[in-house]
This record gives structure tokens, sequence and C-alpha cells, in this order.
């Protein structure tokens, strides 16, 4: 049998599995019926806990999204990851170092239950992101229909942004615009779609569509890009309460120089177990 625990971030939720303890590489076919809510377990993404070969690093984290492919980042994963790292005895350290096909990143375990995670640096030049674009800038216009443009800002956070503002979330064209964006071809590896509503400088309203998964309850990545973005054309504070479909996380970016620290819970809610001999018929 093949163990695994069922997590979430804010209702973002994850398949999380010891590859250390447990010899397995999963094919596309294999995530998708992973996260296949009607056939399979259910989740927005599966995440593989390996050994990190790289020297005073803990772990290395690997992530999948629903529709099979492997990507660089996740936020809410990261927080999951060092909950499960830690319930699972794998390490007793507060802070571990976990890498990234992005880069490391440093999640801390505080003893109110919630979790910070040091997410490194925001990235803006359309080669980082990666997009298509003559020139760098704040904000781009986006041809998403014949005669309409839309206004976004991009950043890679480790994986690729695109963030809207919008004057609600509510009604929000997230399930219209989101999978255009998703798919435009100025984003040649696609990009999460995150919909961004201002309340005041310390608070915005978020809504994601997100690159592999679809809208998402919560997207980690997702509240630190919008963030960034919105601190960077001058709308918002340094430290910003994120307000998803799932619950809040606290954003810091103390400056433009600084890494990027995420703060939220990360939620276990079942183990389970599932045969061998069912992943290897796909
Ligand atoms: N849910 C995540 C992001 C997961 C990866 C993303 N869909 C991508 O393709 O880059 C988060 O909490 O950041």
């Amino acid at each position: 049998m093949l163990k695994f625990s069922k997590m979430h971030g804010l209702g973002n939720d994850f398949v999380v599995i010891d590859a250390i303890h447990q010899d397995i590489s999963l094919t596309t076919a294999q995530v998708q019926f992973l996260a296949d809510r009607h056939r399979g377990i259910g989740c927005d993404q599966v995440l593989l806990v390996e050994k990190s070969q790289l020297e005073n690093v803990d772990f290395r984290y690997r992530i999948f999204n629903a529709d099979g492919g492997e990507v660089a980042q996740c936020g809410n994963g990261a927080r999951c990851f060092a909950q499960f790292v830690r319930d699972k005895g794998l390490t007793d350290k507060a802070t571990i170092a976990v890498e990234t096909s992005a880069g490391i990143i440093y999640p801390t375990l505080h003893a109110n239950g919630n979790i910070s995670v040091d997410m490194g640096q925001p990235h803006f030049l359309p080669a980082e992101v990666p997009f298509s674009a003559e020139e760098p800038a704040n904000t781009y216009m986006l041809t998403v229909a014949p005669g309409e443009q839309i206004e976004i800002a991009t950043l890679s956070m480790g994986n690729p942004h695109a963030v809207i503002l919008v004057d609600a979330v509510e009604t929000a064209p997230v399930d219209t615009l989101g999978p255009s964006i998703e798919s435009h071809p100025q984003f040649p590896e696609r990009v999460n779609v995150g919909f961004m509503q201002l309340c005041d400088r310390q608070t915005i309203k978020l809504r994601v569509f997100e690159r592999g998964a679809g809208e998402t309850s919560a997207c980690g990545t997702g509240a630190c890009a919008a963030v960034v973005s919105g601190i960077r054309r001058g709308l918002l504070a340094r430290q910003v309460t994120v307000q998803l479909k799932g619950g809040s996380l606290l954003i810091n970016w103390p400056d433009d120089d600084a890494n990027v620290i995420m703060t939220g819970p990360a939620t276990q809610v079942f183990d389970g177990e599932i045969a061998w001999a069912t992943l290897n018929l796909l």
C-alpha cells in the first residue's frame, strides 16, 4: 500500500506523500488519478517529500498540479509540507530548509500553530516570469479578445503570476478570464491568474485561478504576488492581510530587496493508504 496524508492550507488541498520511506515516482496519469475528486483521492496539488542532496538542506519538495504537470513553487503546500515533516517525525527543527526547483525556502513552525515561510524574492523581468513583452514595465496591457485589453501586473514567486485589479472579487470574471489568461500565448509556461480587490492599504481580497488546477480556495504564491504587485504600484503597505475564499494569509515584504514572508495555517485532514496495484494499472 502507498501511504499518504490529506492536508490543506485554507482549503487549497494536497495529497502529501513521504517519498523518503516509500520508493515512488509518479507519472502524469498517476498524479491526475490521485487528484481526481470523483475517481481518486482528490486534491489541487500532489506533494512529494524527498531527501535533498544539497548541503545544509533538510528536504526536497516536489509539486504536481492536478493536471499532472510538475511546477516549481507552492505557498500553501510549503506550510503543509512543513507540518507534515514535523508530524511524521522526519525532523524536529522549527525552521526547515527545503529545496524546490525555484530555490531554497525556509518554513518556520510557530508555537501558535501558524507557519511562516520565507518564500524568497519576487522576480519582475519578463524573461524571469516568463512573459513575452518588449520591455519591462510595472503593468502591461494584455489583449484577451479582439479589441479587449486588460491591465495586468506580472511577476514570478518561483512560479508565474498575473494580477488584475477588480472592483469586487465576488463578481470578478474568474471563470472566463482565468482560463483565457492562464493559457495566453504571451505566457509560454502558462500562468496563475489573481483577481485582487483593494480594501485598504493593509487588506486585500483575492481569488486565484491556478495554472493546472482551476480556481482554488486559496493560493499562497498568488497572495505573495498580489501584495508585491500592489506595493510596487504604491497601493499597499508593506504588511498586508490577504482574504481568500478559504481564510486569510499575512504577507510581509519589508523592502524591495527583501524576501517575501507568508504566514498562515496548515491542516492535517486524514492519513490514508492506496493500493499500488491501482496506481500501477494507470
Ligand atoms: N496552490 C499554490 C500554487 C500551486 C502551483 C501553481 N498552480 C502553479 O502552477 O504554479 C500556492 O499555494 O501557491
